[in-house]
């Protein structure tokens, strides 16, 4: 894991929108994982900027989306596929048509989740993978305990991520308790992995994830395992890691290393 600790959230979010359009000079045809919830949306602001500056072209890059709730359709405004639209499809010249989002209101879930797989697979796997983190540790929808090499199926939502998610839903409004979602398996076979956390609220999981012991407990611990996944946070994200001075200066070391070989 490469730790990257930037100063505020918009520093962290320039950063991976960099790296995500860096991706796309290299490899218009990338297939990009893309993720939902307050999170990213600061990164496909700065992404939607450097495409209006023609820094980067989305005409031939499709994507996959990590989960989709169970029972909301895509019109849906706390649909993910309605969130996609609204903050970034729609002001980029992506063709919806290469745009997938887990289909919540198929009736064969468990097929739909295979066939998600397969579709993935189809299109030569994922290039870039952008994720949040849940409070408690979860990545897409992969709640606790779930296991290290699940592929994409529907689960249930805990408590904790109805109730922090309630926060979109109005009140009386349904709220699924339900799901699809890539697996942790599907996830750690993305080629690279960007994960941005920001905020207080979100630094336990970070420290679990980081510094703790490889566990479905926390779900996000497995990215560990994963050769090339940089975890992009703001101070506040960061300030549980007990370990924060050698990150900051084992971050420094690589990026003059870079430097010096001019890869940067
Ligand atoms: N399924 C999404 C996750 O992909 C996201 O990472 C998490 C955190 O959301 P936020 O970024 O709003 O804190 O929320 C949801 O549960």
């Amino acid at each position: 894991m490469r730790i990257v600790i930037k100063e505020n959230r918009y520093e962290a979010s320039a950063f991976a929108a960099e790296a995500i359009a860096l991706q796309l000079q290299q490899k218009p045809t990338s297939v990009l994982g893309l993720a939902t919830g307050s999170t990213p949306t600061l990164c496909y602001e700065q992404l939607i900027r450097l495409y209006k500056e023609g820094y980067v072209d989305f005409s031939q890059a499709s994507s996959f989306n990590l989960d989709e709730y169970h029972g909301l359709s895509p019109e849906h405004p706390q649909s993910y596929r309605y969130f996609m639209q609204q903050q970034l499809f729609d002001h980029i010249n992506i063709d919806v048509k290469n745009t997938h989002v887990p289909d919540g209101l198929n009736e064969n879930p468990i097929q739909a989740c295979s066939d998600y797989e397969d579709e993935i697979n189809a299109h030569g796997g994922i290039d870039i993978q952008v994720l949040g983190i849940g409070r408690n540790g979860h990545i897409g929808f992969n709640e606790p305990t779930s296991g290290l090499q699940s592929r994409t199926r529907i689960k249930t939502l805990t408590q904790s991520t109805t109730n922090a998610n309630s926060r979109f839903f109005g009140n009386g409004e349904f709220q699924p308790e339900l799901a699809l979602t890539m697996g942790i398996g599907t996830i750690l076979e993305a080629r690279k992995i960007l994960l941005l956390a920001f905020g207080e609220e979100k630094s336990q999981a970070v420290q679990t994830m980081i510094e703790g012991a490889l566990s479905a407990y926390c779900p996000a611990s497995a990215l560990q395992l994963h050769p090339d996944a940089i975890i992009v946070l703001d101070r506040d994200a960061a300030s549980r890691l007990e370990h924060i001075e050698f990150f900051i200066e084992v971050e420094e070391k690589q990026q003059a290393l870079m430097k010096t070989l001019n890869l940067s």
